[in-house]
């Protein structure tokens, strides 16, 4: 496998690492044709302050468990893994040493697809979770801000092939967000493995 060192992000109070050439541009190529049609992407409503909307990108939940996960008023049940999304799924965890079970991924069609400022902090991920986000397609502009000293922001471009790694207090003291974009760009598949006990 292509695989270069990661790159810490030195976040305060945090725990990121980026791997920008986690999958040679072969592989990630053949993932991104594949994800796209293996995948059953569907656009879910959300409910915010008590008012439903459509998500601005599509998902789709898989786990090797029965466990759903819960956010935003939304419970996703899961599909079971398969094809490649379990190739993706070994090679992470024998890359990191640890073991998955869920994946929650994100379709973004276009530069109007977002995902806004949240942490992945739901109960059922336990204490200091753990998250592999891997990235396939177009380029996006990942933001993250600090929820307790507002001076502390960072922001990274998620390259096609690319894996984010989330751990420690990330979740606890900093928020993360794909903006929406201007620029005329394609699909991007994000895929965030983690685990739901
Ligand atoms: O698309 C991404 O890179 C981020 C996705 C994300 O933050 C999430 O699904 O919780
Ligand atoms: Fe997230």
């Amino acid at each position: 496998m292509l695989f270069e060192s990661p790159i810490n992000l030195n976040l305060k109070d945090a725990d990121v690492a980026y791997f920008p050439i986690f999958f040679s541009l072969q592989e990630a190529n053949d993932y991104f044709d594949s994800l796209m049609s293996q995948i059953n992407w569907k656009q879910d409503y959300i409910k915010v302050y008590g008012k439903t909307f459509l998500q601005p990108r599509l998902t789709a939940f898989y786990a090797d468990n029965k466990k759903n996960y819960k956010y935003s008023n939304i419970t996703m049940q899961p599909n079971p893994f398969n094809g490649d999304l379990l190739e993706i799924k070994n090679k992470i965890e024998k890359q990191i040493n640890i073991t998955f079970t869920s994946c929650l991924a994100n379709l973004y069609r276009d530069g109007n697809d977002s995902n806004g400022w949240h942490s992945d902090n739901e109960k059922e991920l336990g204490k200091d979770p753990i998250i592999a986000s891997v990235t396939f397609g177009a380029e996006r502009v990942f933001q993250f801000k600090h929820k307790f000293n507002k001076s502390l922001k960072s922001k990274l471009t998620l390259q096609h092939g690319s894996l984010l790694l989330m751990k420690g207090k990330t979740q606890t003291n900093w928020l993360h967000q794909i903006p929406k974009t201007k620029k005329k760009i394609g699909n991007r598949i994000n895929l965030t493995f983690r685990i739901i006990a």
